[in-house]
């Protein structure tokens, strides 16, 4: 019997996540599994929940979408107990990666196998990330969509067409294994695992336990271009496609050639914003057990 804490965010999925998490919590139960189910009640309160649970379970469990489970994964990291994710949201990318399964008894029935993998735990400007990270396009589209009142993949679709023709790619001064450069770029996205979240995958050679981040940056696009990336994000090959630039490194140190002091990012696919230089850092050492589905991983 292990003792198992499912920490669910109410709001994830449109409420598709309490639904899941009563569904766990009987598949465990029937495996004779101690567990309880908390919700959060705010943004970020799922890190100090986890963070404080940790103590006294063994696996704790994220029950939502990419943003709960960074924030349930940030509280876990110091703790050496094991992430396990339930995956509610609408692009699920680190439990894609892990190979979880997207329907939720399934997902459960991972967590009582409890097949175990170390994983890597990045930052930028000391923000943890455990998916993706990066500036550009797919920051500004995080932050658009954060503003608008439903969610879902529809709705994240609908802003990627309104708003791509308005946005401007940036130069910006990339330094990374003893070399620097300039780049003009439409998307630096930074990736831990390979995928944003349904299955798009923008950073297709991305290991997550390697010991490296691996880097995409695509340029100014023209309208074909552009179509051309769409597919190839869908096809696994966005590395081979035109007017992109693809690399893997330990640490990545980007500035400005502006005068604009701080950027919208994104983590995880939720929005934040930093203050230049951004500095990504795998920070070698420092891993987190987190249940997988595959020995592949
Ligand atoms: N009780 C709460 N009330 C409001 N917001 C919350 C609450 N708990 C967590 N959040 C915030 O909800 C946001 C979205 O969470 P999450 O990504 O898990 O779900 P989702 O929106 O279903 O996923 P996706 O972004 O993939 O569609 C996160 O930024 C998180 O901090």
């Amino acid at each position: 019997m292990k003792k198992i804490v499912l920490i669910a965010n109410p709001i994830s999925g449109q409420g598709k996540a309490k639904k899941a998490a009563l569904l766990t919590k009987e598949v465990l139960d029937q495996k004779n599994h101690d567990v309880h189910i908390e919700y959060t009640k705010h943004a970020g309160h799922a890190t100090t929940l986890a963070q404080n649970l940790s103590q006294q379970y063994d696996i704790v469990v994220a029950v939502g979408g990419d943003g709960t489970v960074n924030e349930v994964a940030q509280g876990l990291i110091e703790s050496g107990k094991t992430l396990g994710i339930i995956p509610t949201g609408s692009g699920n990318g680190l439990a894609r990666h892990l190979k979880i399964p997207m329907n939720t008894k399934s997902a459960a029935l991972c967590i009582d196998k409890e097949k175990k993998t170390s994983i890597d735990t990045p930052t930028i400007n000391g923000k943890h990330f455990f998916c993706t990270a990066g500036i550009g396009f797919d920051a500004h589209i995080s932050h658009v969509f954060s503003k608008m009142s439903g969610r879902g993949l529809s709705n994240y679709v609908k802003a990627i067409f309104k708003e791509y023709g308005s946005h401007k790619a940036g130069n910006y001064t990339l330094a990374y294994n003893n070399q620097t450069e300039t780049d003009h770029a439409f998307v630096i996205t930074v990736g831990n695992a390979a995928q944003y979240g349904n299955e798009a995958i923008i950073t297709p050679l991305a290991s997550i336990k390697d010991g490296q981040l691996d880097v995409t940056i695509l340029k100014k696009p023209s309208l074909i271009t552009a179509m051309n990336w769409g597919i190839r994000l869908f096809m696994g090959n966005i590395h081979k496609g035109p007017n992109t630039k693809y690399f893997s490194t330990k640490k990545l140190t980007i500035d400005t050639t502006t005068d604009e002091k701080v950027v919208n990012g994104h983590r995880d696919g939720e929005p934040d914003q930093w203050s230049f230089p951004l500095e990504f850092s795998i920070n070698e050492g420092r891993t987190l057990n987190v249940i997988v589905n595959s020995d592949e991983i």
